[in-house]
């Protein structure tokens, strides 16, 4: 594989959301699907509007054609009752619940009042009403992101969740996913997934309820979807296909490395990135990787190697000073530092949706069971948006409270700018309040 250097590794990892690669298998599909070779964009522009005329026609047919089978949207009381999993994967599942909550119970998310002298200034915080979680299910149904998105947004005190998620082809549910429902009290879990899901949760329909917001993560159809929806619903960020960045020196185990890049590789579409100053390090991960690879079952060897061999970057950079500009360029969703004091880094990462230290701090782990949520900004989002957080799911209001007081000590350069802006309404609202009134 090629080994880039200076401006050619620069170039590679500049990006702009708006040219996020379509990779040629979805393109094919698409053909095979449609009968010509629609981007997801146009596919998706389809799916919003028939959703948005037909409701649930629309979903049940679009879900028909693309994952295969017709499904009952609603997953009933008693199917989410009756899911079962074994006693380890139920305390597993318990133990990553538990540790997202107390994750997000750390996070200040509270409102304030400050009644000074001059009366009250402040910020109401109120949790939103209605929340749409996406839950991706394409390839592997992921039990984990439904507690990595719901757990947040309950933290925050939002009262009903709406879960959305792809049916198997034999219109099935992973039963771990009712499971993890039922263990957070989701009432409403629907099999739907893709853009037409997302449409539903924008725009409601006869059996799904429109939300306030949509969360979660997906592939390139659900992201392009929750893009275009924006504003009539709210969008937490556009968590798309995976991606990881490792910066290693000549002390990190190229075992190690390969395993964290490969973790991430099979994700559908991922794309893995190596930096180090270390050419040597370069070339045994990259022996390390052909041999990681050989030994995974299938599908997951032909995911990994594609995403490998498709997208994968390595970077020979002058030192970890240059590795981490560059990383901070590129904004990676998962930053993973293994490197001999990988502390020492911290403070020059500026741009990344999480941040791994150390070779016991995989970022796998932190898919399922560190705290924070995996749900991550992709695409080089993370240079102006956040991972899933406490704040997502809450409204602010400011709160203004003057006395008389302070309305005659401020009021007046508040008329003054009213009328350099032309709004002589505006002025007189603000100076009706300061006359003395008539005897
Ligand atoms: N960034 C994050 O925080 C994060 C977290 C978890 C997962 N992910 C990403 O989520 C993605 C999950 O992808 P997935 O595909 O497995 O599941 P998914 O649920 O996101 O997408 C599957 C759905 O896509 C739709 N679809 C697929 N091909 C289509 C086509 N040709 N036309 C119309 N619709 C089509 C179908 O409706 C299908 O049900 C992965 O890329 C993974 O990396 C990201
Ligand atoms: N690494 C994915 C994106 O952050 C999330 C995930 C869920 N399950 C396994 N991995
Ligand atoms: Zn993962």
């Amino acid at each position: 594989m090629q080994i880039l250097q200076g401006e050619a590794a620069r170039a590679a990892l500049s990006r702009s959301f708006n040219d996020i690669p379509v990779p040629e298998s979805v393109l094919a599909r698409n053909e095979q699907l449609y009968g010509e070779r629609l981007t997801p964009q146009q596919v998706v522009e389809r799916i919003l509007a028939d959703v948005r005329v037909r409701g649930d026609d629309a979903l049940l047919d679009w879900t028909e054609k693309v994952d295969g089978f017709r499904p009952t949207l609603r997953v009933s009381a008693e199917e989410i009752g009756a899911a079962q999993i074994g006693p380890e994967l139920l305390a597993a599942l318990r133990l990553a619940i538990r540790r997202v909550r107390d994750f997000y119970r750390q996070q200040p998310a509270h409102g304030w009042i400050d009644y000074g002298a001059g009366g009250a200034l402040g910020q109401l915080v109120r949790p939103l009403s209605r929340v749409g979680v996406y839950v991706p299910g394409g390839l592997a149904p992921l039990i984990s992101t439904l507690i990595h998105t719901a757990v947040p947004a309950q933290v925050a005190g939002v009262p009903e969740i709406v879960v959305t998620t792809p049916p198997n082809r034999e219109g099935q549910i992973h039963p771990a996913i009712l499971v993890a429902a039922r263990e957070l009290g989701i009432e409403q879990v629907f099999r739907v997934g893709g853009a037409q899901a997302i449409a539903a949760l924008a725009y409601g329909t006869a059996s799904i309820p429109r939300v306030d917001k949509v969360a979660g993560p997906g592939n390139l159809f659900v992201v392009i979807a929750k893009r275009l929806v924006f504003g009539q619903v709210g969008i937490e960020s556009l968590p798309g296909p995976t991606e990881t960045l490792v910066i290693a020196d000549d002390t990190a185990s190229a075992r190690y490395v390969a395993a964290d890049l490969l973790a991430q590789a099979e994700h559908l579409g991922a794309e893995p990135v190596l930096i180090s100053p270390s050419r040597d390090l370069l070339i045994r991960v990259q022996a390390e990787l052909g041999g990681q690879i050989e030994a995974l079952p299938e599908p997951n060897r032909s995911w990994a190697r594609d995403s490998i061999e498709s997208r994968m970057k390595i970077v020979l950079a002058a030192d970890l000073s240059e590795a981490l500009d560059l990383a901070n360029l590129y904004a990676p969703e998962h930053l993973c530092l293994l490197t001999r004091d990988p502390w020492s880094l911290l403070g020059s990462v500026r741009r990344a949706g999480g941040v791994f230290v150390g070779e016991d701090s995989m970022e796998a782990l932190g898919d399922y069971v560190a705290g924070p949520s995996h749900v991550m900004p992709t695409g080089g989002t993370a240079r102006f948006m956040s991972p899933v957080n406490v704040r997502d799911f809450q409204n602010i209001i400011s709160v203004v409270g003057v006395n008389a007081a302070e309305l005659a000590r401020i009021g007046p350069a508040a008329a003054l700018l009213a009328r350099a802006e032309g709004l002589e309404a505006h002025a007189r609202a603000i100076e009706s309040r300061l006359m003395v009134p008539d005897e």
